[in-house]
């Protein structure tokens, strides 16, 4: 980008009516391409550049020049796009292309884009395990199918169009970016032009609602601003588009104060680095606005019938029995998403969501979490490799930021718990353990355990639960120890004696711990083992009111009964 391209543009404007603060000055530089400076203090509220309508490109141009309406449903974009191909890459020159030329010339070469729909195949080897990489590679899939089918529409496709499109879409290892061919002899209806456009629409078009059009069928609907479109995007920054009747053009206003020498900006909105690398080609370092996804592929069938639970999901695709979650800074972990997990952990005996499965499912989420999040903590300490310095320090930005999104979402859960342990205080087993000194005893016999702890680092806090369980029950039947026992797990072992079925292999699954431990304590230690029923039966069961009531706090493996009843994520 030169200087003399940007002077001649902004003359171009002017001469066509454009009324552009004297203020503002246009500059140019190979890094930055164009950008504005303030060349005296410019006061809040100030309009700055009014640029007449007929200066604007439009759907409505587009239409005009291929007698087509946008034949493609899934872009309203797409036919302005085709037109900008036409503008910047036809051979042959008409009224239209001669006009806008001066807006053609500043517009950023294929070599100074950064986007990684333009990167090579080797390139996006630093994208490897990231969402950006899949929906780059996605995107590139539908923009070449949209591309094919418009070209065709439009009556422009030739030979070359026809054997790049078969070609991409017959080989599954097509590397788009490989086999495109940027050079002045490309055709303004080749792969590689509309690509351009699409990816000029995505950085620089403005939307039209601004305009007022009546007949505006689709919000997403955009034009082409030249002079506005020359300057970059600071988030915060304060701006306004607006019609200008009196004018028949659009104004563009800055709401901030600006100092003499300080650089003009526009503000494209708050959007993550994924959006600004995918559509803007850069990315902001600590950007506020970060965000990434959480995509869920569940069993067939699970998505339909989550419906009855209050859930509000977005996002979801029961054909693929996915559903995706925004992951954003101010909220790295959504309630829906919690609650999900807590459905996904419910057993089959409860009825209703309880604090048990909810801490459960964060837990299962969290292991997610901890997955993404080590990845991110590698690729972040990998030194890119990309040639250009721009996109390596983009790819930088983006792997910091989805680590910094997980590092969130995991201090999140571990929050979660700890307030929903703080909120309901359940019944801690260490405080049930130290209270119960023959219990106590009878482990340092035989474990050569005496403090919770030791349950922890032994690795046999399992089986202190289940022989706890077992000696409740027993302690309650025969009412023998001044012990107090909580009645809820009493209720709940008696609610799974009377329905359980045990089967071989429930028998096979403790039968190892059984022997380990029976009749060796009964004999040892016959006041305690050697009373009531301490049959392998009696074990199963308490396994499974462990099952039904217990959740271990992971970092502590602190063990707490929670009572069966149902929990309210909202509060
Ligand atoms: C609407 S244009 C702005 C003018 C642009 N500098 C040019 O040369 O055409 C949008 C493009 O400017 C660049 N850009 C805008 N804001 C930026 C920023 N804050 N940091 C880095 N690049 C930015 C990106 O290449 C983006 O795709």
């Amino acid at each position: 980008m030169t200087t003399g391209a940007v002077d001649s543009c902004v003359e171009w404007a002017r001469s066509h009516g454009s009324v552009i603060d004297d203020r503002v000055e246009f500059r140019a530089d190979p890094n930055q391409g164009t950008y504005a400076v303030a060349n005296a203090r410019i006061s809040e509220g100030s309009v700055l550049v009014t640029i007449p309508r007929k200066l604007l490109i439009t759907t409505t141009l587009a239409e005009k020049h291929f007698r087509l309406k946008n034949p493609v449903e899934s872009n309203p974009n797409a036919l302005l796009q085709l037109f900008l191909s036409k503008l910047k890459f036809s051979s042959k020159s008409c009224d239209e292309i001669s006009f806008f030329q001066p807006f053609m010339d500043v517009l950023p070469l294929i070599r100074d884009i950064h986007s990684p729909y333009f990167w090579s195949s080797e390139e996006l080897t630093a994208l490897k395990g990231t969402d950006l990489l899949i929906k780059t590679e996605r995107n590139l899939k539908k923009v070449i199918e949209e591309w094919f089918g418009l070209i065709t529409k439009a009556k422009a496709a030739d030979d070359e169009d026809t054997a790049f499109y078969l070609q991409s879409s017959s080989n599954p290892h097509f590397q788009v970016s490989d086999h495109m061919t940027y050079s002045k002899s490309s055709s303004w209806h080749s792969f590689s032009s509309y690509l351009w456009s699409a990816y000029i629409v995505s950085s620089r078009a403005f939307p039209e609602l601004i305009l007022e059009n009546e007949n505006l069928k689709n919000i997403n609907q955009a034009f082409l601003y030249p002079i506005v479109d020359f300057l970059n995007h600071h988030s915060g920054q304060k701006v306004q588009w607006q019609l200008n009747k009196d004018r028949n053009g659009v104004s563009f206003s800055s709401g901030n104060q600006i100092e003499k020498g300080q650089e003009i900006f526009n503000n494209y909105g708050d959007k993550s680095n994924e959006e600004l690398l995918l559509n803007y080609g850069f990315a902001i370092q600590n950007n506020m606005n970060d965000s990434s996804t959480l995509t869920l592929r569940l069993p067939p069938g699970q998505l339909e019938s989550l419906k009855s639970y209050d859930l509000t999901l977005r996002d979801q695709n029961l054909a693929e029995n996915s559903v995706n979650f925004l992951l954003t800074l101010g909220s790295p972990l959504p309630m829906p998403l919690m609650k999900l997990f807590g459905i996904l952990s419910k057993l089959t005996s409860e009825k209703f969501i309880t604090a048990r499965s909810v801490l459960d499912g964060s837990e299962q989420l969290n292991a997610i979490i901890e997955q993404k999040l080590s990845f991110f903590k590698d690729a972040s300490k990998l030194k890119v490799s990309l040639k250009s310095p721009i996109r390596s320090k983009s790819t930088k930005a983006y792997m910091a930021g989805q680590k910094r999104i997980f590092q969130e979402a995991s201090d999140f859960i571990k929050k979660f718990q700890k307030k929903v342990l703080k909120e309901l205080k359940p019944l801690s087993f260490k405080s049930l353990f130290k209270s119960d000194k023959t219990f106590v005893n009878t482990l340092t016999l035989t474990f050569g355990v005496t403090k919770y702890d030791d349950l922890v680092t032994k690795n046999f806090l399992q089986q202190a639960l289940l022989l706890w369980i077992v000696r409740a029950h027993n302690l309650s039947s025969r009412r023998a120890e001044n012990l107090a026992l909580p009645q809820f797990i009493l209720d709940c072992f008696e609610d799974v004696k009377s329905c359980i079925v045990i089967e071989k292999d429930d028998v096979h699954e403790y039968l190892a711990f059984y022997k380990s431990i029976f009749p060796q304590l009964s004999m040892k230690i016959p006041e305690v083992y050697g009373k009531g029923d301490w049959s392998i039966k009696n074990f199963i069961i308490a396994g499974t009111v462990i099952d039904r009531l217990v959740w271990k706090l992971p970092a502590s493996q602190e063990a707490f009964f929670f009572e069966r009843r149902p929990y309210d994520l909202s509060s």
